[in-house]
């Protein structure tokens, strides 16, 4: 996790990358951390919208814009995602 809002340098990305990071986010830390504060029980899902920059000569850079249009084009897959967990959740309540 990085603390943002920015995304992670070049060089912070090749840092993580080292420690054994898979992927990188700002977000879910934070609001888990929130929830079990207020006694919540946490499932978190996360959707991979984008490659981090590694490379320096590279033109292409991470932009907001790419990661909002990646999470309109699985929206759809999330909400089918999510009804499944749920039902499958109620499922599990009622028969134990
Ligand atoms: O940590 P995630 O959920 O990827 O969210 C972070 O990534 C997005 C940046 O495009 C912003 O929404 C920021 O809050
Ligand atoms: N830290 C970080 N958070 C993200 N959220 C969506 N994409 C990214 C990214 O490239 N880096």
């Amino acid at each position: 996790m990085v603390s943002g809002p920015n995304f992670e340098t070049i060089a912070e990305a090749r840092m993580l990358l080292t420690l054994g990071c898979d992927c990188v986010g700002m977000s879910m830390v934070p609001e888990v951390t929130v929830a079990k504060h207020c006694g919540l029980r946490v499932l978190g899902l996360t959707l991979v919208t984008n490659k981090v920059s590694l490379d320096y000569s590279r033109e292409e850079k991470v932009n907001h814009d790419e990661v909002l249009e990646i999470c309109k084009m699985r929206a759809e897959l999330l909400q089918k995602l999510v009804s499944t967990l749920i039902g499958r959740c109620q499922q599990n309540i009622n028969t134990h």
